[in-house]
């Protein structure tokens, strides 16, 4: 049975919430768009334009923006979440009765939930009580700004139940937007997560100096990291090789776009955790999940150097200098 998507509700309008809720009003949908600020819903509606988050972008007429969860979420048939990880537990307690029984709620957050270990498709279930068939996931090589631009861009949607995933592959599919399907959840999301600690050690790499060679380097052994992880979680090691896995891993490593990487950067320049936080405007979920990720692979006897390094240079008062000396004085090893 196919389930078309008439009525979306994103929740919330930052970057990537604000391009998504462009992406399906592209692809036909009518979209309400959630700021928590009443002044920014206004000024989306007002200049058709959010200019906090996606300056420069005119957002179609199928996208309107309130402040208020419960007009979002009246009549939605697809729930589109897009808040920082570590906020999401606390948010969705606030939105989950008003989330319309059997819309399909789809996850766009790359992170894991400190504390707990969950994947955020396993907070929306815990938060709302819905059956996992109902709980998808979007992830992929998706720098928010160029998909805003309407560059081609190709994604990843991963959901148990299949007629949900392929409904949400018409619902987003766009001249610029290619999504596919794939069933493996945990891996999608273990890809999107541990990608952004990996993104933060290549912008170390690229504060410090270091050119292609390193930045290849952390790329596919940080692949190995996570796929390593993913498969003693249960995930489909093939997901690894594909955009939510390698297709990520690269654009988000590579890109000035990227915030995680662009928050190594400044670690790997000099500046202090402090002084780059304040620098910070937007989320860079690497900073917190890198935790999580490395208590989640401890929890498994998952080998994660790459994650651990990160979390000692992030919140271990480690230098970017003995964070590489540490990696590369690593027992040798075959590969
Ligand atoms: N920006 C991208 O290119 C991109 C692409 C793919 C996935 N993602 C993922 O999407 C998620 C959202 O990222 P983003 O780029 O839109 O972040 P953002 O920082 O641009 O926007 C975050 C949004 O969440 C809201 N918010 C912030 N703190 C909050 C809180 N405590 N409670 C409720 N709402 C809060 C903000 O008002 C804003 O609307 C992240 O998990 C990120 O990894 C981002
Ligand atoms: O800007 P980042 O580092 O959060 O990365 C954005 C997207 O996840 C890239 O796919």
């Amino acid at each position: 049975m196919t389930r078309a998507v008439a009525r979306a509700a994103v929740l919330s309008a930052g970057s990537w919430g604000t391009t998504f809720a462009k992406v399906l009003a592209d692809a036909g949908s009518e979209v309400t768009l959630f700021a928590r600020r009443p002044e920014l819903a206004a000024a989306i509606t007002a200049d058709r334009e959010n200019a906090d988050y996606l300056p420069g972008v005119r957002l179609p007429d199928g996208v309107t923006a309130t402040d208020d969860a419960a007009r979002a979420l009246d009549g939605a048939d697809l729930v589109v979440l897009s808040i920082p990880s570590q906020s999401l537990r606390e948010n969705l307690a606030d939105w989950a009765h008003l989330v319309p029984a059997d819309a399909t709620l789809l996850s766009l957050m790359k992170g894991i939930e400190l504390g707990t270990t969950r994947r955020m498709s396993e907070v929306v279930c815990e938060v709302t009580g819905a059956h996992p068939d109902r709980v998808a996931v979007l992830s992929g090589p998706n720098l928010a700004r160029e998909i805003a631009e309407e560059q081609p861009s190709a994604t990843v949607i991963a959901c148990a139940d299949t007629d949900r995933a392929e409904a949400l592959q018409a619902a987003c599919h766009t001249r610029y937007f290619r999504p596919y399907t794939n069933p493996d959840v945990v891996g999608c999301e273990l890809g999107g997560a541990v990608k952004n600690v990996i993104a933060l050690a290549a912008g170390v790499a690229e504060g410090l100096g270091f050119g292609d060679n390193t930045r290849a380097s952390l790329i596919t052994r940080g692949l190995a990291e996570t796929a390593r992880l993913g498969q003693a979680l249960g995930a489909d090691p093939l997901t690894f090789a594909g955009l939510a896995g390698l297709g990520d891993l690269v654009a988000t490593c590579s890109s000035p776009l990227s915030r995680n990487r662009t928050f190594g950067e400044h670690l790997g320049r000099g500046m202090s955790i402090e002084e780059t936080v304040a620098a910070t405007r937007q989320t860079a979920e690497g900073v917190k999940s890198c935790r999580s990720v490395l208590d989640l692979a401890q929890a498994h006897g998952v080998d994660v150097p790459i994650t651990e390094a990160v979390v000692r240079v992030c919140h271990e008062g480690e230098s970017p200098v003995q964070m590489v000396r540490e990696i590369m004085s690593r027992e040798a090893k075959s590969e």
